[in-house]
């Protein structure tokens, strides 16, 4: 298997090169030349097969036996062996046409765990195989940063650089960041959004003459590795509700603000796990509900919402999809990014609105509909979600009918977003790992909005 940029200027490569380099080298996308495709009986087969199990054959299509068998295998588990649950991600079933995937049982308590445990790991084991330096710089609305934390802390020959929006993550993301006071971490807090975050890293990844001076990788979703780790549990989410009830094709309400989790979904789907509909669940920031809906894909104003995660407006991924849908052509995906650069702003061909409208539905959920989801659901089935979660099933109420059968992924537990629940009659509990945050200090550096303060920043504490 070879990877290759959905810009085309890149050598294809193999899977560990592909993981090292995160964003292409020319500024696209990295993607599988092929997307292999799994025989039925082998997706038969799979059933049976633990969280573990499945994960290592998925992988094992990807990596071209660059990381040994015995090391992979010995890589997921340890990955894993943290999760409270031994599921890994285990299926809460409200009724037969809905379905909670719970991705929440890892040490941050939101879905961004299961795949960046890993990713830690995978970046320990290929520092001390190659004898590389791995200077991680990731931005976070606030979950993947948390997670990228906690999956790298303490590893020696690692360094991570995290960049949060000052002010709007939760108290609880902000915490289970800054309050890590390991040497090999920097918490830089920038007075701006997501996006301004988001912005200045991938210009920083695009300087190739930077990232070779600095090692920069990624932990974003632009690393393919965290797209591929993330399909593990559409095919597992299948298999668990496979076996309470007879199922056909399954549909699968996702969450989303980066595309990158819905992006795993289409990958699943291509791979050929019988998924119905991806349904993208948005908050108010819907640049995603209005691209399906309308076909132009145009930032709105950012808003800060009750699902800080999502507050996002531009969405990485997005140029993946970009490329499956003008039939592989990088060529074009080049022209349309350049345009999106230019005029910020993408209309999508109306011949091709059928095959967008064929792939994704989506609904975006405005202010107190959030609330009044995760009222109602605690009333009627005493289930609690997180706002994010509330998203999932609000799309899932609108786009999914009731003869059908879905999976709403939970991506965070409830306690994450206390600020939200607190504006609901309901009783909340922490758990211990969760409550203990608040009673220790803080650290983490407060920058304007500036590229060269974030570099400065960056150069004094990345070793090279
Ligand atoms: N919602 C994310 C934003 C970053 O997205 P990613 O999937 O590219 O890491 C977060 O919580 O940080």
């Amino acid at each position: 298997m070879d990877f290759i940029s959905t810009r085309g200027k890149i050598q294809k490569c193999g899977f560990i090169d592909a993981f090292l380099m995160g964003l292409a080298d020319d500024g696209g996308l990295i993607i599988p030349e092929h997307i292999p495709v799994v025989p039925q009986d082998q997706l038969k087969a799979w059933e049976q097969l633990s969280y573990q199990e499945l994960m290592f054959e998925i992988f094992s299509y990807y990596t071209n036996g660059e990381i040994p068998d015995e090391d992979l295998k010995a890589l997921i588990h340890d990955s894993y062996a943290t999760f409270r649950s031994p599921d890994v991600t285990p299926i809460h079933t409200i009724n037969e046409s809905l379905h909670v995937l719970e991705l929440f049982h890892g040490p941050t308590f939101a879905f961004k765990d299961v795949a960046l445990q890993f990713i830690g790991n995978l970046y320990s084991y290929v520092s001390k195989k190659q004898n590389k330096i791995i200077n991680i710089l990731g931005a976070t609305s606030g979950d993947t940063g948390a997670a990228a934390i906690q999956g790298v802390r303490g590893k020696e020959g690692i360094q991570i650089c995290i960049l949060h929006p000052h002010n709007k993550v939760s108290k609880v993301q902000e915490l289970q960041m800054t309050t890590v006071h390991d040497d090999n971490v920097l918490n830089l807090s920038v007075e701006g959004n997501f996006d301004d975050c988001q912005r200045v890293i991938k210009e920083l990844f695009a300087d190739i003459e930077f990232k070779n001076k600095y090692h920069l990788r990624a932990i974003n979703s632009i690393n393919f590795v965290r797209i591929l780790a993330q399909t593990v549990y559409y095919f597992y989410a299948y298999f668990q509700v496979a076996k309470k009830q007879s199922i056909d094709a399954i549909n699968f309400s996702v969450p989303t603000g980066n595309f990158g989790n819905i992006f795993s979904g289409y990958l699943a789907k291509q791979m050929g796990l019988p998924i119905g509909k991806l349904i993208l669940a948005t908050n108010e920031n819907n640049i995603l509900e209005r691209f399906v809906k309308e076909g132009i894909y145009m930032p709105g104003d950012f808003l800060s919402t009750y699902s800080p995660s999502m507050d996002i407006q531009i969405a990485s991924n997005f140029e993946r999809y970009l490329y499956y849908l003008n039939q592989k052509d990088a060529g074009k995906v080049t022209e349309l990014m350049n345009e999106f650069q230019q005029n910020g702003k993408l209309v999508i061909a109306e011949a091709d609105m059928p095959q967008v409208r064929s792939d994704f539905d989506a609904h975006g959920v405005k202010g107190a509909e959030c609330l009044q989801i995760i009222e109602k659901y605690n009333k009627e089935s005493g289930y609690l979600l997180d706002p994010h979660t509330a998203c999932g099933v609000a799309a899932y109420e609108a786009c999914s009918d009731k003869n059908e059968v879905c999976v709403v992924f939970a991506t965070a537990h409830p306690a994450k977003f206390n600020e939200a629940l607190e504006l609901i009659p309901i009783e909340q509990q922490f758990p211990k790992e969760i409550e203990q945050l608040f009673n220790q200090p803080q650290y983490q550096t407060v920058l304007d909005y500036s590229k060269e303060e974030i570099v400065k920043q960056l150069e004094a504490f990345y070793k090279v």
